[in-house]
Protein backbone atom coordinates (compact mmCIF):
# COMPACT_ATOMS: atom_id res chain seq x y z
CA UNK A 1 0.00 0.00 0.00
CA UNK A 2 1.87 3.57 -1.04
CA UNK A 3 -1.53 5.16 1.25
CA UNK A 4 -1.74 7.58 -1.09
CA UNK A 5 1.40 9.09 -1.45
CA UNK A 6 3.26 9.06 -4.91
CA UNK A 7 5.63 5.88 -4.69
CA UNK A 8 9.38 6.73 -5.25
CA UNK A 9 9.93 3.76 -7.38
CA UNK A 10 7.09 2.20 -9.39
CA UNK A 11 8.45 -0.61 -11.71
CA UNK A 12 5.91 -2.47 -14.33
CA UNK A 13 6.64 -5.41 -16.71
CA UNK A 14 10.06 -4.93 -16.39
CA UNK A 15 12.43 -7.31 -18.82
CA UNK A 16 16.22 -7.13 -19.66
CA UNK A 17 17.65 -10.36 -21.53
CA UNK A 18 21.72 -10.55 -22.25
CA UNK A 19 22.28 -12.32 -24.69
CA UNK A 20 19.30 -13.94 -25.71
CA UNK A 21 19.22 -14.70 -22.25
CA UNK A 22 15.69 -13.52 -19.94
CA UNK A 23 17.21 -11.98 -17.20
CA UNK A 24 14.60 -10.55 -16.18
CA UNK A 25 11.39 -11.18 -16.58
CA UNK A 26 8.19 -9.07 -16.46
CA UNK A 27 8.96 -7.73 -12.99
CA UNK A 28 6.48 -5.61 -10.98
CA UNK A 29 7.39 -3.18 -8.20
CA UNK A 30 6.45 -0.45 -6.26
CA UNK A 31 7.95 0.73 -2.97
CA UNK A 32 6.43 3.90 -0.84
CA UNK A 33 8.18 6.73 0.53
CA UNK A 34 10.27 6.02 3.96
CA UNK A 35 9.77 1.89 2.67
CA UNK A 36 12.10 -0.58 3.02
CA UNK A 37 12.15 -3.27 0.74
CA UNK A 38 14.82 -6.20 0.68
CA UNK A 39 15.32 -8.60 -2.24
CA UNK A 40 16.89 -11.51 -1.78
CA UNK A 41 17.41 -14.94 -3.74
CA UNK A 42 19.93 -17.31 -4.97
CA UNK A 43 23.59 -15.91 -7.10
CA UNK A 44 22.37 -15.24 -10.64
CA UNK A 45 18.81 -14.63 -9.79
CA UNK A 46 18.72 -11.23 -11.27
CA UNK A 47 19.02 -9.05 -7.82
CA UNK A 48 22.15 -6.54 -9.51
CA UNK A 49 20.56 -6.36 -12.50
CA UNK A 50 17.31 -5.01 -11.43
CA UNK A 51 18.93 -2.68 -9.12
CA UNK A 52 21.06 -1.68 -12.08
CA UNK A 53 18.02 -1.27 -14.17
CA UNK A 54 16.03 1.23 -11.08
CA UNK A 55 18.99 4.29 -11.72
CA UNK A 56 19.55 2.93 -15.63
CA UNK A 57 22.83 1.54 -15.42
CA UNK A 58 21.56 -1.01 -17.39
CA UNK A 59 18.91 -0.58 -19.97
CA UNK A 60 15.88 -2.89 -19.83
CA UNK A 61 14.67 -4.22 -22.86
CA UNK A 62 11.00 -3.53 -21.58
CA UNK A 63 8.87 -2.34 -19.19
CA UNK A 64 8.06 0.90 -17.45
CA UNK A 65 10.06 2.62 -14.28
CA UNK A 66 8.61 5.69 -12.88
CA UNK A 67 10.97 7.59 -10.34
CA UNK A 68 9.05 10.53 -7.83
CA UNK A 69 6.03 10.39 -10.21
CA UNK A 70 8.58 11.29 -13.12
CA UNK A 71 8.61 8.56 -15.86
CA UNK A 72 12.34 7.76 -17.10
CA UNK A 73 11.59 4.24 -19.33
CA UNK A 74 8.93 3.49 -21.04
CA UNK A 75 8.23 2.06 -24.55
CA UNK A 76 11.64 0.10 -24.52
CA UNK A 77 13.46 3.53 -24.62
CA UNK A 78 15.05 6.18 -21.95
CA UNK A 79 12.72 8.70 -21.13
CA UNK A 80 14.48 10.54 -18.68
CA UNK A 81 16.06 14.09 -20.33
CA UNK A 82 19.16 13.89 -17.50
CA UNK A 83 20.87 10.67 -16.42
CA UNK A 84 22.99 12.38 -13.51
CA UNK A 85 19.95 14.02 -12.06
CA UNK A 86 18.29 10.13 -12.30
CA UNK A 87 21.16 9.01 -10.72
CA UNK A 88 21.47 11.79 -7.84
CA UNK A 89 17.78 11.09 -6.95
CA UNK A 90 18.36 7.51 -7.07
CA UNK A 91 21.50 6.67 -4.85
CA UNK A 92 23.65 3.46 -5.61
CA UNK A 93 26.10 1.78 -3.06
CA UNK A 94 28.04 -1.20 -4.22
CA UNK A 95 29.52 -4.25 -2.86
CA UNK A 96 32.77 -2.68 -4.08
CA UNK A 97 33.02 0.74 -2.58
CA UNK A 98 34.36 2.34 -5.60
CA UNK A 99 36.03 5.48 -3.59
CA UNK A 100 38.01 7.39 -5.72
CA UNK A 101 41.89 5.65 -4.15
CA UNK A 102 43.75 9.42 -4.35
CA UNK A 103 41.15 11.65 -2.36
CA UNK A 104 40.29 11.14 1.45
CA UNK A 105 37.18 10.48 2.89
CA UNK A 106 35.92 14.06 2.74
CA UNK A 107 37.02 14.77 -0.31
CA UNK A 108 35.19 11.54 -1.55
CA UNK A 109 31.94 12.84 -0.19
CA UNK A 110 32.80 16.08 -1.47
CA UNK A 111 33.96 15.33 -5.71
CA UNK A 112 30.34 14.03 -6.52
CA UNK A 113 28.50 16.91 -5.51
CA UNK A 114 30.75 18.87 -6.99
CA UNK A 115 31.03 17.27 -10.00
CA UNK A 116 27.51 16.26 -10.59
CA UNK A 117 25.38 18.74 -8.92
CA UNK A 118 27.73 21.94 -9.17
CA UNK A 119 27.56 22.29 -5.20
CA UNK A 120 30.15 25.43 -4.05
CA UNK A 121 33.46 23.97 -2.18
CA UNK A 122 32.18 25.35 1.19
CA UNK A 123 29.18 24.04 1.08
CA UNK A 124 29.90 20.52 -0.13
CA UNK A 125 32.52 20.51 2.79
CA UNK A 126 30.21 21.38 5.16
CA UNK A 127 27.91 18.70 4.04
CA UNK A 128 31.16 16.12 3.58
CA UNK A 129 31.84 16.39 7.31
CA UNK A 130 27.83 16.18 8.59
CA UNK A 131 27.22 13.12 6.75
CA UNK A 132 30.68 11.80 7.96
CA UNK A 133 29.51 12.12 11.28
CA UNK A 134 25.98 10.87 10.65
CA UNK A 135 28.03 7.36 9.46
CA UNK A 136 30.20 7.91 12.63
CA UNK A 137 32.94 8.63 10.76
CA UNK A 138 34.22 12.19 11.86
CA UNK A 139 37.61 11.19 13.00
CA UNK A 140 38.32 9.53 9.78
CA UNK A 141 37.45 12.27 7.44
CA UNK A 142 41.61 13.01 6.38
CA UNK A 143 42.11 9.42 5.76
CA UNK A 144 42.61 7.78 1.99
CA UNK A 145 40.73 4.51 0.90
CA UNK A 146 43.92 1.98 1.87
CA UNK A 147 44.09 3.49 5.18
CA UNK A 148 40.50 2.67 6.01
CA UNK A 149 38.92 -0.55 6.88
CA UNK A 150 36.17 -2.48 4.65
CA UNK A 151 34.04 -1.47 6.65
CA UNK A 152 34.96 1.74 6.88
CA UNK A 153 34.97 2.47 3.20
CA UNK A 154 31.51 1.37 2.98
CA UNK A 155 30.57 4.26 5.47
CA UNK A 156 31.91 6.61 3.15
CA UNK A 157 30.32 5.38 -0.09
CA UNK A 158 27.00 5.98 2.10
CA UNK A 159 27.85 9.33 2.88
CA UNK A 160 28.67 10.09 -0.71
CA UNK A 161 25.37 8.27 -1.92
CA UNK A 162 23.55 10.50 0.91
CA UNK A 163 25.27 13.74 -0.09
CA UNK A 164 23.38 13.57 -3.41
CA UNK A 165 19.81 14.01 -1.42
CA UNK A 166 18.90 10.74 -2.90
CA UNK A 167 14.96 10.17 -2.88
CA UNK A 168 15.54 6.24 -2.69
CA UNK A 169 19.04 4.32 -2.19
CA UNK A 170 19.93 1.40 -3.41
CA UNK A 171 22.34 -1.12 -1.36
CA UNK A 172 23.71 -3.82 -3.72
CA UNK A 173 24.92 -6.82 -1.47
CA UNK A 174 26.76 -3.81 0.67
CA UNK A 175 28.26 -5.97 3.22
CA UNK A 176 29.33 -9.27 1.14
CA UNK A 177 32.70 -7.95 0.56
CA UNK A 178 33.29 -7.27 4.74
CA UNK A 179 34.45 -8.95 7.80
CA UNK A 180 31.62 -9.55 10.44
CA UNK A 181 32.42 -6.56 12.29
CA UNK A 182 32.89 -4.04 9.59
CA UNK A 183 29.28 -5.90 8.74
CA UNK A 184 27.98 -4.97 11.86
CA UNK A 185 28.89 -1.41 11.62
CA UNK A 186 27.35 -1.06 8.25
CA UNK A 187 23.83 -2.40 8.87
CA UNK A 188 23.76 -0.16 11.98
CA UNK A 189 24.46 2.93 9.59
CA UNK A 190 21.41 1.64 7.40
CA UNK A 191 19.34 0.80 10.23
CA UNK A 192 20.12 4.25 11.60
CA UNK A 193 18.67 5.65 7.77
CA UNK A 194 15.58 3.58 7.82
CA UNK A 195 14.65 5.16 10.98
CA UNK A 196 14.90 8.10 9.89
CA UNK A 197 12.68 7.58 7.29
CA UNK A 198 15.09 6.88 3.78
CA UNK A 199 13.43 4.68 1.29
CA UNK A 200 15.83 1.50 0.40
CA UNK A 201 15.83 -1.40 -1.91
CA UNK A 202 18.34 -4.01 -0.15
CA UNK A 203 20.18 -6.48 -2.30
CA UNK A 204 21.27 -8.64 0.68
CA UNK A 205 22.39 -12.00 1.82
CA UNK A 206 21.75 -10.93 5.48
CA UNK A 207 18.73 -12.34 6.03
CA UNK A 208 18.01 -12.21 9.92
CA UNK A 209 19.01 -8.21 8.81
CA UNK A 210 16.26 -8.29 6.46
CA UNK A 211 13.74 -9.56 8.47
CA UNK A 212 14.63 -6.85 11.05
CA UNK A 213 14.51 -4.16 8.77
CA UNK A 214 12.31 -4.47 6.05
CA UNK A 215 9.08 -3.49 5.61
CA UNK A 216 8.45 -5.83 3.06
CA UNK A 217 10.50 -9.21 1.15
CA UNK A 218 10.90 -9.68 -2.49
CA UNK A 219 12.01 -13.13 -3.51
CA UNK A 220 13.31 -13.17 -7.05
CA UNK A 221 14.74 -16.65 -8.70
CA UNK A 222 15.35 -16.79 -12.23
CA UNK A 223 14.44 -13.05 -13.18
CA UNK A 224 10.92 -13.88 -11.68
CA UNK A 225 9.16 -12.41 -8.55
CA UNK A 226 7.84 -15.56 -6.82
CA UNK A 227 6.43 -14.20 -3.87
CA UNK A 228 6.94 -10.85 -1.79
CA UNK A 229 5.65 -9.63 1.68
CA UNK A 230 5.90 -8.75 4.99
CA UNK A 231 9.19 -10.21 6.16
CA UNK A 232 7.01 -12.75 8.80
CA UNK A 233 5.30 -14.23 5.48
CA UNK A 234 8.47 -14.28 3.46
CA UNK A 235 10.63 -15.58 5.97
CA UNK A 236 8.62 -17.44 8.38
CA UNK A 237 5.61 -19.14 5.91
CA UNK A 238 7.39 -19.03 2.69
CA UNK A 239 4.65 -20.35 0.00
CA UNK A 240 7.02 -21.40 -2.51
CA UNK A 241 9.15 -24.43 -2.91
CA UNK A 242 12.34 -22.04 -4.12
CA UNK A 243 11.76 -19.41 -1.62
CA UNK A 244 11.64 -22.52 1.24
CA UNK A 245 14.47 -24.10 -0.57
CA UNK A 246 16.55 -20.72 -0.16
CA UNK A 247 15.87 -20.42 3.02
CA UNK A 248 16.55 -24.16 4.12
CA UNK A 249 19.95 -23.75 2.43
CA UNK A 250 20.83 -20.70 4.42
CA UNK A 251 19.93 -22.06 7.28
CA UNK A 252 22.54 -24.71 7.07
CA UNK A 253 25.04 -22.57 6.08
CA UNK A 254 24.39 -20.35 9.37
CA UNK A 255 24.09 -23.91 11.12
CA UNK A 256 27.44 -24.68 9.63
CA UNK A 257 29.22 -21.11 10.66
CA UNK A 258 27.61 -21.48 14.01
CA UNK A 259 28.89 -25.05 14.40
CA UNK A 260 32.64 -24.70 13.09
N1 LIG B 1 26.57 -7.45 -18.26
C1 LIG B 1 26.16 -8.72 -18.36
N2 LIG B 1 26.36 -9.43 -19.49
C2 LIG B 1 25.93 -10.71 -19.58
N3 LIG B 1 25.29 -11.38 -18.60
C3 LIG B 1 25.08 -10.72 -17.45
C4 LIG B 1 25.50 -9.36 -17.26
N4 LIG B 1 25.15 -8.97 -16.00
C5 LIG B 1 24.54 -10.03 -15.43
N5 LIG B 1 24.50 -11.06 -16.30
C6 LIG B 1 23.88 -12.38 -16.03
O1 LIG B 1 22.56 -12.16 -15.61
C7 LIG B 1 22.20 -13.10 -14.60
C8 LIG B 1 21.71 -12.35 -13.37
O2 LIG B 1 22.84 -11.71 -12.78
P1 LIG B 1 22.73 -10.78 -11.50
O3 LIG B 1 24.12 -10.34 -11.17
O4 LIG B 1 21.70 -9.76 -11.73
O5 LIG B 1 22.22 -11.82 -10.41
P2 LIG B 1 22.25 -11.70 -8.82
O6 LIG B 1 20.98 -12.30 -8.34
O7 LIG B 1 22.55 -10.30 -8.43
O8 LIG B 1 23.47 -12.66 -8.44
P3 LIG B 1 24.55 -12.51 -7.24
O9 LIG B 1 23.81 -12.76 -5.97
O10 LIG B 1 25.55 -13.59 -7.57
O11 LIG B 1 25.14 -11.13 -7.36
C9 LIG B 1 23.42 -13.96 -14.35
O12 LIG B 1 23.28 -15.15 -15.07
C10 LIG B 1 24.55 -13.13 -14.90
O13 LIG B 1 25.60 -13.94 -15.36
Amino acid sequence: MTGGQTPVVTIEGLVKSFDGRTVIDNVDLTVAPGRIVSVIGQSGGGKSTLLRCVNLLEKPDRGRIVIAGEEVFAGGRVVCDDLARLRQSVGMVFQRFHLFPHLTAVENVMVAQRKAAGVPEKQALETAVRLLKRVHLAHRGLAFPDQMSGGEQQRVAIARALALQPKVLLFDEPTSALDPESTREVLRVMRELADDGMTMVIVTHEVPFARRISDRVVFLDGGRIIEQGTPAEVLDHPTHARTREFLTSFDEITDQETHS
